[in-house]
């Protein structure tokens, strides 16, 4: 821990009592305004400007990963190839397909091609002030510590229904920081809670440094982005862990 988490700024104006209401009855909770807008807007500019995305998805069950320089070398012929797989296992089952920069991995594993400010967010969300905002909204005091990595949900972007069930990893709660602004409905990219039949209970529409948070394991989905969506869907996702 050495970066400098003095660019990150909560907000003194949560709605505590509120969130803790709120999660406490339905195991999910929106908390709008979580930082002050120069963090948020600082941490929004990163995303757009600063982040080297890669390609998440899975062929066969296991979590494939095309980094930036891997996605920009590969021909155009065996891009199609690779989308036509991703397809074809979507249609059979899970799947999912977004750019991602997994901010945990790059940290630990010291990628040449690291986002310091990521970092630097990533040591303030292991903090004490975030944790304590996170263990008093959600009631979980045994919460030690949170992953993270950014995502890119453009055109042709979704990831399928799954609940988050990694209990024996100790995910407590998943969040998603919301950071994309001028988003429509019609642009998909919803974060979609579902019961045991796949019918919707809540859908959340992408938002501006918003903070979703929900107990797991849970059924959720983020919905296909069309082709013509004209935005990005940013965000910073991960669990909150209790080991
Ligand atoms: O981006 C989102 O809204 C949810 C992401 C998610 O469910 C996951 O990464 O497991
Ligand atoms: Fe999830």
């Amino acid at each position: 821990m050495q970066s400098d988490t003095s660019a990150f700024a909560i907000s003194r104006e949560i709605d505590v009592a509120e969130s803790i209401r709120g999660f406490r009855e339905h195991g999910i909770v929106q908390i709008p305004g979580i930082f002050e807008a120069g963090t948020a807007e600082r941490l929004h500019r990163c995303l757009i400007d600063e982040v080297p995305w890669g390609l998440a998805y899975e062929l066969a069950g296991k979590p494939q990963y095309l980094d930036s320089a891997r996605l920009a070398a590969t021909a155009p012929e065996a891009m199609q190839d690779i989308e036509r797989q991703i397809f074809r296992e979507a249609a059979a089952g899970f799947q999912y397909r977004y750019f991602n920069y997994p901010i945990l991995d790059a940290y630990l594993q010291k990628w040449p091609n690291e986002v310091p400010l990521l970092h630097a967010f990533l040591e303030f969300i292991n903090g004490p002030q975030w944790l304590s905002l996170i263990r008093q909204v959600s009631g979980i005091h045994e919460l030690i510590k949170c992953d993270a990595q950014a995502s890119l949900y453009g055109p042709g972007c979704f990831l399928h229904r799954h609940s988050d069930a990694q209990s024996r990893e100790g995910w407590r709660i998943a969040y998603v920081l919301g950071l994309t602004r001028s988003w429509r409905p019609e642009y998909g990219g919803t974060l979609q809670f579902l019961d045991d039949q796949g019918n919707t209970t809540l859908g959340l529409l992408p938002q501006f440094n918003t903070l979703n948070m929900f107990a797991v394991p849970r059924w959720h989905m983020v919905t296909h982005v069309p082709p013509y969506a004209p935005a990005e869907r940013y965000s910073i996702t991960g669990w909150l862990r209790d080991r």
